[in-house]
């Protein structure tokens, strides 16, 4: 039976961690900032924006949500960010996706200041990532937290092979990055990739990241035995359940170790966030960060 990656414990000890850093800022005068912008009513962006600033209140962290209605114009939006990129008490800016049409998404993710985008969607940030250049810059929080999942879980990557299924700019991409930099020999599959072939490289692979919001994409029959299972995948089922990308009672009898949906990689995004948000205020303010 495979080992259940309990993501709500990990994401925890993140917090835990990120709470007492913010203590030690506070008592040396610097209270972290965080600015989430959202546009418009997307009921699922409401929650996810709302659990982000209980999240940040509780961690000790400035959380401030702008909220936009939905036809806000996108010169409006873009001079919100040129404004909070101003402001001296925000140290992370992000702007909740997704926006609506009459906003370039990539536009306002390029207008944030690279030192503020705590998303690490800001192309300044993307082109260093996968430059794999050295010292510090921010990283998008979901796969910077599936990281820290598999380290926790102590998964080794140096020589495996992983496969990703799925390529968006919020996870497959930057895990891609960030695996090769482990050393992992890593395979981007997405909508073109064949079936066949799907079958064929998630037979061989080590560790498969599913994040494709394709609920049972990934059977039992595709899985290797001992091989370590990561589901992105959120879907909302018409009885109101929560699913992910994988077959997960087929898989638990084959792998050695799979995240749940939900309980598994969607607390880490928030706990990384708020991990971010307190090392780019450290760096904006010249703090080490090993010593807070
Ligand atoms: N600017 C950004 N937009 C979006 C991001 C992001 O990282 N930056 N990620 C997602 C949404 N998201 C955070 O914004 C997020 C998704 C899921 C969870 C989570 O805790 N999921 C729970 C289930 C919650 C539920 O009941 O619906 C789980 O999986 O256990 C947190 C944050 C898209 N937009």
């Amino acid at each position: 039976m495979a080992k259940i990656i309990n993501g709500k414990e990990i994401a925890q000890k993140v917090r835990a961690d990120v709470t007492k850093k913010v203590e030690k800022m506070i008592a040396q005068g610097i209270t972290p900032g965080l600015a989430v912008i959202i546009v418009g009513e997307d009921p699922a962006s409401q929650i996810y924006v709302r659990n982000k600033e209980r999240a940040a209140a509780k961690a000790g962290i400035n959380g401030q949500t702008i909220q936009f209605p939905t036809d806000v114009s996108e010169v409006v939006v873009f001079n919100k960010i040129q404004e909070l990129n101003q402001d001296d008490s925000i140290d992370a800016i992000l702007l909740q996706s997704p926006v609506p049409s009459q906003i370039d998404e990539e536009k306002m993710q390029s207008a944030i200041d690279p030192n503020k985008d705590v998303d690490g969607f800001n192309p300044l940030n993307i082109g260093k990532l996968f430059a794999n250049r050295a010292g510090y810059y921010p990283v998008a929080n979901t796969p910077k937290g599936i990281m820290t999942l598999l380290a926790e879980t102590q998964v080794e990557l140096q020589g495996k092979f992983v496969v990703i299924l799925g390529r968006s700019i919020l996870v497959g991409r930057p895990l891609f990055a960030l695996l090769e930099a482990e050393n992992a020999t890593v395979a981007l599959l997405h909508r073109y990739t064949s079936d066949e072939l799907r079958h064929r490289l998630l037979q061989q692979a080590d560790v498969v990241i599913a994040a494709t919001g394709v609920p049972g994409l990934v059977r039992g029959i595709d899985l290797k035995a001992g091989s370590v299972v990561i589901d992105v995948g959120i879907t909302r089922l018409p009885d109101g359940h929560l699913t992910g990308d994988v077959d997960f009672l087929a898989a638990q009898d084959t792998v050695a170790a799979i995240t749940p949906v939900p309980g598994g990689v969607g607390p880490m995004t928030i706990a990384t966030l708020l991990q971010t948000t307190v090392e780019l205020a450290a760096k904006h303010h010249q703090m080490e960060l090993q010593e807070l």
